[in-house]
């Protein structure tokens, strides 16, 4: 198809993300040329039951199965469901489950079948963003950044600014907005900072039987332990140069590691864990960024939020003070990228996630007409 989508000026499209956290599917609409934004539509959200996040809990990191029809069926279902609701939209980006990433070696997979979604949706869809630039050598994550250097431009920036994701692992993007395009030198440098909300979560499970430390109200009552949390700066994950990405659980047992803490105090060192983290990675961007926009659900977590205010001397603010929508932010950027992929656009590049040429990844899925 011509440009991909049988069309060379914009496009609306549709794009969903399933989260390291596991809480569940977003999707949302952007209409895009895969080069500017025009405007962001409409957008859902469809949450896991606890069956299903229990379900996808336990294929994590069990790529290649077997066993994975039942996560699998999760996965389609709930995508199938949310975008059923969105009329109107060209094609769709669909990047499904991370379930292992694990670029030096067995790869990266996102479960979920983006020909089967195609042929549900009627819909062309664009999916496996991320094995292509893993082939190529490349960390095959983050691949948001592009999309954060079209909203910096979208938001008439004219500084380098610092996007940061806190999902359930944290990513962060530096854009210099001056920059005409984002695979040009010196337009974006990224990558994965560090555990964010997935240990907080996994804690709050197993402790209290919740999703997640609700407006951080556990951490706020407790004390960092200095000794776990000076163990864990010591990573070696914080002395590599990026880009470099990471699996949801590349930190091992974090949970484990606050094990003889009470709850207060185990969910005050994680959080500081992902706030630091962040510190950290701000350290290795290559200038101070005017101001850090904050994505993600842990924006909403206001123990984290203070620790990153006191780090830093940038504003740091939530991205929903410049006009964009942290909840969608991602599902924006996937469907932004499928129409890149559509395009023959580049999606990353060596200053994203290390690939030595631009790589546009994604396999496109065509419903039969
Ligand atoms: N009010 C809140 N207080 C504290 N934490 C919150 C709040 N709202 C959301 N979160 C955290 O944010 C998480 C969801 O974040 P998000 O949807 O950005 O993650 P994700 O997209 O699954 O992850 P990733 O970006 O790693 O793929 C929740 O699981 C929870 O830990
Ligand atoms: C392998 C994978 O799914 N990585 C996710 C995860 O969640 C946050 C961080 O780790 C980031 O690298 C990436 O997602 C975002 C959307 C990205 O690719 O930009």
């Amino acid at each position: 198809m011509m440009d991909g989508d049988g069309q060379a000026g914009p496009v609306r499209a549709l794009g969903a993300m399933s989260g390291t956290s596991l809480d569940g599917v977003d999707a949302a609409v952007v209409e895009t040329d895969g080069v500017d934004i025009v405007t962001f539509g409409p957008s859902a959200y469809r949450g896991y039951s606890t069956e299903e996040r229990d379900v996808l809990a336990q294929a994590l990191g069990r790529w290649p199965g077997p066993g994975l029809e039942a996560a699998a069926q999760v996965v389609m279902r709930a995508h199938a469901e949310v975008l059923a609701g969105f009329d109107d939209v060209a094609l769709v980006g669909f990047h499904g489950q991370t379930l292992a990433h694990e670029p030096a070696g067995r790869g990266t997979h996102q479960l979920g079948d983006g020909a089967a979604l195609s042929e549900v949706l009627g819909l062309p869809v664009v999916w496996d963003f991320r094995s292509a630039d893993v082939a190529a050598g490349g960390e095959g994550a983050p691949l948001a950044p592009f999309f954060h250097h079209a909203c910096a431009r979208w938001m008439g920036a004219q500084q380098p600014l610092a996007f940061l994701n806190l999902g359930g692992v944290g990513n962060l993007t530096w854009v210099d907005p001056g920059v005409d395009a984002p695979d040009a030198p010196g337009a974006l440098m990224s990558f994965d900072t560090g555990p964010a909300n997935a240990p907080i979560n996994d804690l709050m499970q197993a402790r209290r039987g919740l999703s997640h430390d609700h407006d951080g109200a556990v951490a706020a009552a407790g004390q960092v332990d200095a000794d776990v949390l000076a163990r864990f700066l010591g990573h070696r994950y914080f002395s590599r140069t990026p880009p470099k990405s990471l699996d949801r659980n590349d930190f091992g047992d974090l949970v484990g590691q606050v094990s003889h803490l009470s709850d207060a105090d185990a969910a005050a060192t994680l959080t500081a864990m992902a706030a630091r983290s962040v510190l950290h990675g701000m350290t290795q961007l290559p200038t101070p960024p005017q101001r850090l926009l904050v994505t993600g659900g842990g924006r909403q977590n206001p123990v984290m939020m203070a620790l990153l205010r006191a780090g830093l001397s940038c504003p740091v603010e939530p991205v929903e003070a410049q006009g964009l929508d942290g909840d969608m932010l991602e599902a924006q950027a996937f469907a932004y990228l499928a129409v890149r992929v559509a395009r023959g656009l580049p999606t990353s590049c060596a200053a994203t996630t290390g690939v030595a040429q631009p790589v546009s990844g994604g396999i496109v899925s065509s419903a039969p007409s």
